[in-house]
């Protein structure tokens, strides 16, 4: 299973439409996908990570049939690739409010080859502590693990996103829904980045899953974002790291690996709760 993992910059460009980011995004996907069976995008790229005050005007509704501004190019470049695409996440915009009044949250939107919806994922741990996400999205309340179609049906995958990383026990809970690898998009920063791979590694060692983690690269809002985008194995073992500028990480990994990993070491087996 070839997967590449597209470590997007803000960059230069961080005035720039949606529209246009995601014309520019649809360029890479163009260019990268063949070959690949899963290609995967960072979280609220096409909004900004932390551009908090632009994230009700950049949000995308999911409802109908016609996808949003940010992801319809995407559906157009994928097509024909061959590749399933994990578009990263989008400011969504609901037009129900959720239980705490809200209309946006971070959702997740996966494409088939075709750039048909094949998962979506609301981001259940919002990062801000009070402001940012918490005060204006709602949280996610479904764990999702989900057989992607092929060509990446190879794994069962677990998704989510950015600070859901500081949480092992979502990730405990989605191996207990039969999860063998972890994709992750994110807007990390930088002055935070060692901890982000530190707990790619300790979650992917603890769960005996690969975990695919895209990272974003450039700066917005102010804030550098840490970049270190990576595919790490059942073992912990870092099969390809990113730097901290904008870059494409292409990985073959071996799906064989988990279950052999978890049949030679077997230490979910030992658990006590
Ligand atoms: N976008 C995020 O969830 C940022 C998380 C973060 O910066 C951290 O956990 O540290």
């Amino acid at each position: 299973m070839r997967i590449a993992v597209v470590q997007l910059s803000y960059g230069e460009g961080a005035d720039e439409s949606v529209a246009e980011r995601a014309a520019r995004v649809a360029d890479l996907v163009r260019e990268h996908a063949p070959g690949h069976d899963l290609v995967v995008l960072p979280e609220l790229w096409s909004a900004g990570g932390f551009a908090v005050s632009e994230w009700e005007e950049r949000s995308q509704s999911l409802e109908g049939p016609d996808l949003p501004e940010a992801l319809a190019p995407l559906r157009e470049a994928v097509r024909g690739t061959g590749a399933v695409l994990h578009t990263g996440s989008v400011v969504e915009r609901t037009a129900a409010p959720g239980p705490e009044g809200r209309h946006l949250r971070n959702t997740s939107v996966v494409l088939d080859p075709e750039g048909e919806v094949v998962a979506t994922y609301p981001k259940i741990h919002r990062f801000g502590f009070g402001g940012g996400e918490p005060r204006l999205m709602e949280a996610g309340g479904d764990l999702v693990v989900t057989d992607l179609p092929a060509p990446a049906d190879a794994l069962t995958v677990g998704l989510s996103t950015c600070y859901d990383l500081r949480f092992p026990e979502l990730y405990r809970a989605q191996v207990d829904l039969g999860a063998q690898m972890f994709v992750v998009p994110a807007a990390w920063p930088a002055p935070r980045v060692e901890a982000w791979r530190l707990l790619l590694r300790a979650r992917a060692i603890e769960d005996q899953c690969f975990v695919v983690a895209c990272n974003t690269a450039g700066e917005h809002a102010g804030i550098r974002m840490g970049g270190f985008s990576a595919v790490i194995d059942p073992w912990g073992t870092v099969l390809a790291e990113a730097g901290t500028g904008q870059e494409v990480l292409s990985v073959e990994i071996d799906p064989g690996q988990v279950d052999r990993a978890r049949t030679d070491f077997p230490v979910l087996g030992d658990r006590r709760l």
